[in-house]
């Protein structure tokens, strides 16, 4: 599982600032979709020797200043109850406040290594100024800016010797991980139960104490599966309604072992931005994807609701048009029993390979169907297409200009694949590679 790695500190310290510049770049891989890209709060970070999960915990509108420090502290105890590691960074530029005093305390306290960074020291003239930040009572403060870059490269190479080494995956030959997500209430427990036949404590009845998510092996028309569940982790009640997002961070750490994420919605609420938050992460983390729609009984219903919700939800999810959707009651049993037949297709799906010869025989009926566009002058020519990989189906194509192949005509061609091969489910990766026609 890859390390967290939190960063805490009041308003406008420059967090974001700072996440952007560890993570090398502004992240927006999805960028036609609106919705998958907002929520930046979240990034893999691999460009180093050891991969982590980076989390800026910023964000809030500080009404007033006592609200601030409450916002504080609760940003504070969920990274020290999440993260491995903490960034604490203040402002050189302001100078240490009561509010850094404050969360500083707070962290002294916590068993997990924190690094107290002092940013906008964007000279050697304001180094002097960031020693008062010693009155905190640590040992090492790192003086960096953000902005420019100053003093980064040393705090980076500081995580990276902090940070635990990944538990390696448990890789059960041929067994689908399944990972159970959604928002807390929304019925995981309730649904896993069910999925499992067997009540189990899921809840975790200890205040301000977390686990990970639980991983139940079982065994589904002679295949196994594990199923990885997230609920009844977040304490209930305690956390502000503004910091549940930070419930992502389970749904990302079970994610990155899933193959198949069975996204849960509840069906009165509907989708709402946290939902999207966790779907956007599946999609680009090259998940397959089931969309749960639960709590279905709790819904007035006639003959189009289905329909209408179909349609509500596919234009929310845009991205996710090629995930099946299941309405079900967990609470009632009704169609629970039509997840784990999904969860057989999709993850054949997910592992299917098609022929070189398939493929480029599309590619021939495609291109006839629709020619390539003309760029710089020349048509452009696409000479043939393999699959590369599975989970996810990842294909390249060979083509005389690959950059000059736009969005949509990448659209055209995925949409082309899936009408022929299908790959439900799944997401799917287009890759385009220059080659002479004569190589
Ligand atoms: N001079 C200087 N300014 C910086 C530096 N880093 C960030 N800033 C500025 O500080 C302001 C706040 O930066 P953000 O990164 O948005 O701060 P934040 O802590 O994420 O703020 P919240 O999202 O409100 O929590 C911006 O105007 C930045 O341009 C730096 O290294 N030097
Ligand atoms: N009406 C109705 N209620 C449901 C359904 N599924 C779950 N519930 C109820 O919703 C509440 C939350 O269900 P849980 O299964 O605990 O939700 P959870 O997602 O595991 O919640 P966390 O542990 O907070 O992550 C419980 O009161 C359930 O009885 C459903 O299909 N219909």
């Amino acid at each position: 599982m890859m390390p967290v790695v939190a960063i805490v500190g009041r308003p406008n310290v420059g967090k974001s600032t700072l996440f952007n510049r560890i993570l090398g770049q502004r992240k927006a891989i999805v960028e036609d979709f609106p919705g998958v890209t907002r929520d930046r709060n979240y990034a893999e970070v691999t460009r180093y020797e050891k991969p982590f999960t980076l989390i800026d915990t910023g964000g809030f509108e500080p009404v007033t200043e006592e609200r601030m420090l409450v916002q504080m502290r609760e940003q504070s105890q969920l990274a020290i109850e999440e993260a491995d590691i903490i960034l604490f960074v203040a402002d050189g530029k302001e100078g240490l406040t009561p509010s850094d005093v404050e969360v500083a305390q707070m962290l002294r306290r916590v068993d997990k290594p924190i690094l107290y960074v002092v940013n906008k020291v964007d000279g050697d003239a304001q180094e002097v100024g960031a020693t008062e930040f010693y009155a905190l009572g640590v040992e090492t403060i790192h003086t960096i800016s953000a902005e420019h870059g100053r003093g980064v490269p040393d705090l980076i190479d500081d995580i990276l010797a902090l940070l635990p080494e990944a538990a390696p995956l448990r890789d059960n030959e041929g067994e689908v991980r399944l990972a159970v997500i959604g928002r807390p209430n929304v019925g995981k427990s309730t649904l896993v139960n069910r999925l499992l036949g067997f009540e189990r404590m899921v809840a975790n009845p200890t205040a301000g104490t977390t686990r990970d998510s639980v991983d139940t092996p079982f065994i589904y028309n002679k295949n196994n599966y594990l199923l990885i569940d997230t609920a009844g982790i977040r304490r209930k009640g305690k956390v502000s309604q503004r910091l549940e997002k930070f419930s992502v961070i389970q749904a990302l750490k079970a994610m990155e072992r899933a193959h198949i994420v069975l996204v849960v919605i509840d069906a009165e609420e509907g989708v709402t931005d946290q939902d999207m938050t966790v779907a956007g992460y599946a999609y680009e983390k090259g998940r397959a994807v089931i969309l749960v729609v639960n709590k279905w009984d709790r819904l007035e219903k006639n003959n189009r609701t289905v329909s209408e919700y179909t349609e509500t939800l596919r234009s929310t999810f845009k991205f996710l048009s090629f995930a099946p959707i299941i309405f079900i009651s967990a609470l009632t049993g009704q169609r629970v029993n039509k997840i784990m037949g999904e969860v057989e297709k999709v993850s054949a799906e997910f592992n299917k390979k098609i022929s070189t010869s398939h493929l480029n025989q599309l590619l021939a009926d495609a291109e006839r169907g629709h020619q390539p566009p003309v760029y710089q002058g020349k048509r452009l020519k696409l000479f043939y297409i393999t699959q590369t990989a599975v989970r996810p189906p990842t294909f390249i194509i060979f083509v005389n200009k690959a950059e000059g192949v736009h969005f949509s005509y990448q659209r055209y061609l995925g949409n082309k694949i899936r009408e022929a091969f299908g790959f439900s489910g799944c997401p799917i990766r287009l890759q385009f590679k220059d080659r002479e026609r004569n190589e």
